[in-house]
């Protein structure tokens, strides 16, 4: 059996990692093997040049949206093998933030006028080019701006050490990716996508994750 390769989407805080690990244990639960996955993969080259400009580190000459996109999408690149070895070992494959990520923010930076043009690029460079596997469902977890940022910045204040980058910090960025995410969905980029609102209720996502 191939794997089902589900991606959860959002803003930075929007819940990801917690719905992503709620879904886990209930599917879990159901006897349906699951791997997981996280991007930017942190620790490796290409995510950690990409982390280190969005903290105004010394990559920050890398802080260019075409640039900051090369870098999440090789980040991605290098994993395909690890992609494949879940993708053949489990029932289901949740991956926190994909390619779908790259989209929405290097839109959101580049702006209204040139949306289309990256959005198109992006499919084309990840999917197209480097081979990353199409997904069977796109999640999205449309938590509102506000909310988001009010959970990042908490989360920051838990745990000093997790500072927001400069991304989070960005409210416009955020606004603009949020919207950027629902016409992704809306026109169904690439696959089928589901938008959730706050607090999904987790029993029916892993009804609809688990194909029943
Ligand atoms: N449904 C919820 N209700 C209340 N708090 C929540 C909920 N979901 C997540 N949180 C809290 O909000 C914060 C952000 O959640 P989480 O880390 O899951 O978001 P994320 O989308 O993975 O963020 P990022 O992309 O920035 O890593 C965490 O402190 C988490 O405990
Ligand atoms: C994978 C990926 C991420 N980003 C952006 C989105 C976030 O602001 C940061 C890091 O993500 P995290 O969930 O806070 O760890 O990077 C991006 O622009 N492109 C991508 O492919």
């Amino acid at each position: 059996m191939v794997a089902r390769l589900v991606v959860v989407e959002g803003l930075d805080g929007a819940g990801k990692n917690t719905l992503t690990t709620a879904l886990v244990g209930e599917l879990t639960d159901r006897g349906v093997s699951v791997g997981r996955l996280a991007f930017p993969r942190y620790g490796t080259l290409h995510a950690d040049l990409a982390a280190d400009a969005l903290h105004g580190g010394q990559a920050g000459a890398a802080d260019s949206p075409h640039a900051m996109a090369l870098l999440f999408a090789l980040d991605r690149h290098a994993a395909l093998g690890e992609l494949g070895d879940l993708i053949s070992s489990h029932d289901v494959v949740l991956l926190d933030r994909y390619v779908a990520s790259n989209a929405a923010y290097t839109a959101a930076r580049l702006g209204p006028g040139r949306q289309d043009e990256v959005l198109r690029w992006i499919g084309e460079l990840e999917f197209d080019r480097l081979g990353l596997p199409t997904p069977d469902l796109q999640i999205l977890l449309d938590t509102p701006v506000a909310l988001a940022a009010e959970r990042a910045g908490s989360r920051e204040t838990a745990d000093p050490g997790r500072t927001r980058d400069r991304y989070e910090r960005d409210a416009a960025l955020q606004a603009a990716t949020g919207e950027i995410y629902r016409r992704l969905a809306a026109t169904g980029w690439r696959s089928p996508w589901q938008v959730l609102g706050v607090d999904p209720d987790v029993r029916r996502l892993a009804d609809l994750v688990a194909g029943h």
